[in-house]
């Protein structure tokens, strides 16, 4: 069967042939690759590295690629919210999977391992300030999957209407989970898990009033109380969802860990919110 052509005004290359927004050629991109969303946070990883190669800066995409004790490495930043991370990691797979001259897509895939290390914030009272926790599944309160043909688990579905229902949502949040492969290899002390909310926003849509009321009556409330066949409902952030979903999509590999430097019950944030991040960050390189 003839492949299709992906069109010039569909997968765009600049002038130099590099991908339009990560700015990257395919020899860039390494299979095992970290995402954050602040881009000053890329430096504060690729300084583990022993030979930084490549470092390309394209608006919030921020992208350093190295060695670390022999493993090729990349690190890029995404930003803020699932639309970025759509993308990231459409791009990030073409980068791999499509062959850019002939602008087909390759028959032999490369399933790349990507790990997130960010910010997070905790709905459970009782998970201390500063801890970490890794997203065994991610709820999308965000509208990304309406676009895309997303299946969803049958738990997925249970869990989603769940949590419609419960808070009297006008949307339907999808669940997207962890790799199982990366969930094992990623272990060791100090590491909470739980279910993350992937939030479309930082104040309403994660129960923030500053001068707008939330819409949703007792939201932190509700969905803290929430139990699902992966455990509670622990944390909010902006990306987990859209990465979880697409990376299943797109046939890679993906874990999210956060920086829990907020507790939203206990109305506290993090005096060592750095330090945290920091700890996170070298927890998963001592891991990789
Ligand atoms: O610290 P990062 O990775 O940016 O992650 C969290 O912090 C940002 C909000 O402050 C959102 O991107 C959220 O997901
Ligand atoms: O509360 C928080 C903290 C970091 N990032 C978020 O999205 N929410």
């Amino acid at each position: 069967m003839k492949k299709r052509t992906i069109p010039e005004s569909e997968l765009i290359l600049t002038g130099e042939g590099a991908i339009y927004h990560l700015g990257l050629h395919p020899e860039m991109v390494a299979d095992t690759v970290i995402v954050v969303g602040d881009p000053a946070r890329v430096a504060k990883i690729s300084k583990f590295f022993d030979r930084i190669d490549f470092q390309i800066t394209n608006r919030e995409l921020v992208t350093h690629t190295g060695e670390l004790n022999g493993k090729r490495i990349s690190v890029i930043s995404s930003g803020m919210g699932t639309d970025n991370v759509e993308i990231l990691m459409t791009e990030l797979d073409a980068l791999v999977n499509v062959d850019l001259k002939k602008r087909e897509v390759k028959d032999k895939l490369k399933r790349l391992k990507i790990i997130r290390i960010g910010t997070s914030g905790c709905m459970q009272p009782d998970i201390p300030l500063d801890s970490f926790l890794v997203s065994k599944a991610a709820l999308g309160m965000d509208s990304l999957m309406s676009f895309y043909p997303w299946v969803e688990s049958e738990e997925g579905q249970v869990i989603g209407n769940k949590v419609q229902r419960t808070l009297g949502l006008s949307i339907r949040p999808y669940l997207s989970e962890a790799s199982t492969l990366l969930l094992k290899e990623f272990q060791g002390p100090q590491m909470y898990s739980g279910v993350t909310v992937t939030a479309p926003g930082f104040y309403a849509p994660q129960g923030r009033e500053i001068r707008l009321r939330p819409f949703l009556p007792d939201y932190l409330d509700r969905l803290s109380k929430i139990n699902t066949s992966f455990g509670q409902i622990t944390n909010f952030e902006m990306e987990t969802a859209g990465y979880y979903a697409m990376a299943k999509m797109l046939g890679h590999e993906m874990i999210s860990f956060n920086a829990l430097i907020a507790n939203r019950p206990n109305h506290q944030f993090s005096p060592n919110a750095e330090k945290t991040v920091n700890g996170l960050i070298e927890w998963v390189i001592e891991r990789l």
